[in-house]
């Protein structure tokens, strides 16, 4: 085991050059490392809202994923706000079990803030092709909040504004009606606040919590998969709300019976709503956000060089963001007015492989289930016999090497499995490459056929 110093100087590198500086400097610089203890890499945070970035924009997972790249092994994080660190101590003294609390990651106490972002409204919603729907659903929720749409359901790719239209009802109903109760959470703060609440056996207070609201809103929804208590609890908080006709709003990027183990009779509540998808931008509405951010951030920058970023990212919004970020924090540096060449210089060392090119994991399931003559259901499931095992590690092998994926999200992708699975699974190929030519023949032929 490293190191945790040196652990935390490595990752941090790795999330600089990857992230936008205003992120990095925002979100990850200011976590401290307190302790390596086995795996978990303890992070304190200066504040709720640092721990909810984290945890919405999966920082923990990429941080699992870039210590592996590091170290190669299994590292855990746990988060913690300042405060929490005295708390721990005594917790631990108490129980006598150093455990119960990393048991809890990411989010050791009961009952995080999670405050709306002021900046989600329906004003700094850009409207286009792909999301009028999604936006007219979640303005008739705003104005009559459990009557017509319940509950209301987006889902779609990441980064496409989820999110932002989620928050935008809340805001409004609150703009509308101050005294409105809202809780806004992610699913996986939802699971964390349950554990907890079992643990320190508050789950009256917990379910207090969430039933006695106005408006639930409950976000990337798909980490409820494989999480059978936490649905349970979910299930009775739905009906609790549904029948007293307080307004639900979910977010996933699938649909629910798309995904891996959620229970049927979840999947058919969520139907009693509207379910509406949000697919990528096309160019004038990607121009269209990138005039409006430009503008809120009083950044001076020409048409046609908005053109051009937004020629450039062609499938997520967050990214188009990003990129502005990217040239702005460019032109800073080398003092040059933003032009288009200047962007471009910007933008080179992103690696703008468009959405259409890339290699996705169902297209790697896909050609490895093919070559293998397996079904996609055998490839993705559970079975342990060789002649399918092995394909299966295969194919989370290539999707480790050829697309972006963190760990998580690719065990995800394969039936909910658990990331150590797809460690395992690429460690096991990766040894076997460097013996087996039947293998180093396969391999080859795959990635041939994929990238081709
Ligand atoms: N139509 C839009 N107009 C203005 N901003 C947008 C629009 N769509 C997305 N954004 C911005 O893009 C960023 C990413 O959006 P958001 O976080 O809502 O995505 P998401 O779909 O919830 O993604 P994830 O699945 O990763 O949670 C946010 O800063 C959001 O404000």
């Amino acid at each position: 085991m490293p190191e945790m110093s040196d652990l935390w100087a490595d990752i941090q590198k790795l999330f600089e050059v990857n992230y936008a500086p205003t992120t990095y400097t925002t979100w990850i610089k200011t976590a401290k490392p307190i302790s390596l203890v086995g795996n978990k890499l303890t992070l304190e945070l200066p504040s709720p809202l640092h721990r909810d970035y984290w945890n919405h924009q999966h920082l923990d997972q990429q941080l699992v994923e870039y210590a592996y790249q590091t170290t190669h092994e299994d590292i855990q994080p746990v988060l913690i706000l300042e405060g929490e660190r005295q708390q721990q101590a005594t917790l631990k003294a108490k129980t006598g079990t150093p455990d119960a609390i990393a048991l809890s990651e990411p989010t050791p106490t009961f009952m995080k803030e999670t405050a709306l972002n002021p900046r989600y409204t329906f004003d700094t919603f850009v409207i286009g092709k792909g999301n009028q729907m999604a936006h007219a659903a979640a303005l008739v929720v705003s104005e009559e909040p459990g009557e017509m749409y319940n509950p209301l359901f987006f889902y779609g790719g990441v980064g496409l504004g989820k999110t932002h239209l989620m928050h935008a009802i809340g805001n409004k109903m609150l703009e509308d009606h101050p005294d409105t109760k809202i809780k806004y959470v992610t699913s996986e703060a939802f699971t964390n606040d349950f554990i907890n609440a079992i643990q320190t056996r508050t789950q009256e207070q917990f379910r207090q919590e969430y039933r006695n609201v106005d408006l639930l809103l409950v976000d990337d929804i798909q980490f409820f998969a494989n999480k059978e208590g936490t649905q349970e609890e979910f299930f009775h908080t739905f009906n609790a709300l549904y029948d007293d006709n307080k307004q639900i709003v979910l977010t996933s990027d699938r649909l629910p019976n798309e995904i891996p183990k959620l229970q049927d009779r979840l999947v058919s509540r969520f139907a009693w709503g509207l379910s509406v998808d949000i697919t990528p931008p096309d160019l004038e509405t990607r121009i269209a956000i990138l005039r409006n951010k430009a503008d809120a951030d009083q950044i001076d920058i020409p048409d046609d060089t908005l053109s051009y970023i937004a020629g450039q990212i062609d499938s997520n919004v967050r990214e188009l963001e990003g990129a502005l970020a990217r040239v702005q924090a460019y032109h800073q540096l080398m003092h040059q007015p933003i032009t288009t060449d200047l962007a471009a210089e910007a933008l080179k060392s992103l690696n703008l492989a468009s959405a259409s090119d890339a290699v996705t994991i169902p297209v790697i399931q896909n050609r490895v289930a093919d070559y293998f003559h397996v079904s996609l259901k055998d490839l993705k499931g559970k079975k342990r016999k060789k002649v399918i095992v092995m394909p299966r590690q295969i194919a989370m092998y290539l999707s480790r090497e050829l697309t972006e994926a963190s760990l998580p999200r690719i065990g995800n992708e394969f039936g909910g499995k658990d990331h150590t699975t797809v460690i395992h699974a690429y460690d096991k190929i990766a040894a076997s490459l460097k013996i087996d030519p039947e293998l180093q023949k396969d391999i080859e032929n795959l990635r041939d056929e994929l990238q081709r």
